[in-house]
């Protein structure tokens, strides 16, 4: 039986409702979708606070609700963007269709001839991106709002806004 499955990469530091409002929509399109989680190993830092496994929680208890069959894939950085595409079929299930904005990884993926689509930005003005979020956490500002209840469950138990907090201290001594 063929099964039309899509690739979603992003870093998700943390796992946003522009995030699921794409992969809704893409879901509509395909059976099943694989979700690369890129940068995998890092974590604890002011850019890349959460660790790919905390990142796996969070897109898994978001998409309880949603009804589309994922598999969610850690995929770690390269040195070398040239083997990078390898790298990730490599890791995952096989894929026809990626979904993605970054300029980057629709180079590297429509130079070995897979179809890239560019999905729509979701009120990415209103504050739906994971640098604003992460700005606000560490200001005390409302985040929440942002994100799906599901992900903010998941933040409050690992402690996120703590240590983001914590990890984005200058340090002066
Ligand atoms: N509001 C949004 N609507 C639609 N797509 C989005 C939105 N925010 C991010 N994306 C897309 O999701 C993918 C993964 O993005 P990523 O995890 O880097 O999120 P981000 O919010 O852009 O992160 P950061 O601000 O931390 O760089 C990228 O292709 C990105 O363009
Ligand atoms: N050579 C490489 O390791 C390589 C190349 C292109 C993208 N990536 C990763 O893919 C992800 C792309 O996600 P964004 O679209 O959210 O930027 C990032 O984690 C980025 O580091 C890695």
């Amino acid at each position: 039986m063929y099964m039309r499955r899509a690739f979603y990469i992003g870093r998700f530091q943390p796992f946003h409702l522009g995030h699921y409002s794409i992969i809704k929509s893409i879901a509509q399109d395909v059976d099943e979708l694989v979700i690369g989680i890129g940068s995998a190993q890092k974590s604890h830092e002011p850019k890349n606070p959460f660790t790919a496994g905390e990142r796996v929680m969070m897109i898994r208890h978001a998409l309880e609700d949603a009804d589309i069959a994922h598999y969610a894939i850690p995929i770690e950085d390269l040195q070398r963007n040239a083997v990078w595409v390898s790298h990730i079929i490599s890791m995952t299930p096989p894929f026809d269709t990626v979904y993605s904005n970054n300029p980057l990884v629709i180079q590297l993926f429509k130079e070995v001839g897979i179809e890239v689509r560019q999905p729509p930005m979701y009120y990415r003005n209103n504050g739906y991106s994971g640098r604003e979020i992460r700005k606000r956490m560490i200001a005390e500002e409302d985040w929440k709002t942002l994100v799906h209840p599901a992900v903010a469950d998941v933040i409050e138990e690992i402690h996120g806004v703590e240590r983001l907090k914590q990890i984005s201290k200058t340090d002066i001594d």
